[in-house]
């Protein structure tokens, strides 16, 4: 069943067209993929998931119900959460006070707040840096911070946009079980990221976007040998140029 539908979404500012007439579906339980070169509308479309701008045209609905017209607060009380590129922590509070910062949203107090915030910033792997400052976190550290604080929302859909983005190869290896962790407690994901052995092996199902357009969709198997996927990313021609090279090399 799917849990988000997405229909003809499209994002105008002024001349630009950033999102055009995507459509996409999230099923319930799933870690679902958006991908597409740089500028292709991903982080904009997460915006109107969200709530943070309106649509142009098209339909948003979220378990079942019509969001379109819903604001961003709305939106996070019904369950939806994302994190941000750019992580901008309270450098002085401590970790734990900025998890808390989302866990407000279901919790009155501060004290249940930061009850909740310890537990989340423990299951993202912060609980030795619960009482730092924010501002003394290593990149690494900084996205988990920013995974924190949208579970904390207590979501029932999760936006990460580019979380795995300027971690390195060990980081990246590190975070990956974080994630599939956060699906199979329940939370369902949609992830915007550039890092594609991470993309490969977290989604079951991949949309890609290019020009604000839904391009391709399918597995990571499909997603990885379809043509019009290699083109967006390196090229026109690109596609026929691969499969002439290896035609040569067999
Ligand atoms: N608020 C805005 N006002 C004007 N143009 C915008 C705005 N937000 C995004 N754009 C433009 O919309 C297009 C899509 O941008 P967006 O950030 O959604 O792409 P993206 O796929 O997330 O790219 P990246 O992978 O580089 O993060 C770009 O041309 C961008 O410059």
């Amino acid at each position: 069943m799917s849990l988000l539908q997405v229909e003809g979404a499209t994002k105008r500012f002024g001349g630009l067209v950033a999102v055009d007439g995507a459509s996409l579906d999230v099923a319930e339980g799933s870690i679902t993929g958006l991908i597409g070169p740089n500028g292709a509308g991903k982080t904009t479309l997460f915006t109107l998931i969200a709530g943070f701008e309106r649509l142009t045209a098209g339909r948003v609905t979220f378990q079942g119900a019509d969001v379109t017209a819903h604001e961003a607060h709305v939106r996070a009380r019904a369950g939806i959460a994302r994190t941000f590129q750019i992580v901008q922590p309270f450098a002085s509070l401590t970790v734990c006070e900025n998890v808390a910062v989302g866990a407000y949203l279901r919790h009155r107090s501060r004290a249940d707040a930061m009850a909740h915030a310890e537990r989340v910033a423990r299951q993202v792997g912060l609980g030795p840096m619960l009482d730092q400052p924010a501002g003394s976190l290593t990149v690494a550290g900084r996205k988990r911070l920013e995974l924190a604080r949208a579970l904390a929302t207590d979501p029932r859909l999760l936006l990460l946009d580019e979380v795995l983005a300027g971690l390195n190869p060990s980081e990246i290896r590190d975070m990956i079980p974080v994630i599939r962790a956060i699906r199979d407690g329940g939370v369902t994901i949609l992830i915007v990221e550039h890092v594609m052995q991470a993309v490969m092996s977290l989604c079951e199902r991949i949309f890609v976007l290019a020009q604000g357009r839904v391009i391709a969709t399918g597995t990571p198997a499909e997603i990885a040998r379809d043509p019009a996927v290699v083109e967006a990313y390196l090229g026109h021609g690109a596609a026929a140029r691969l499969q002439a090279r290896s035609a040569g090399h067999a």
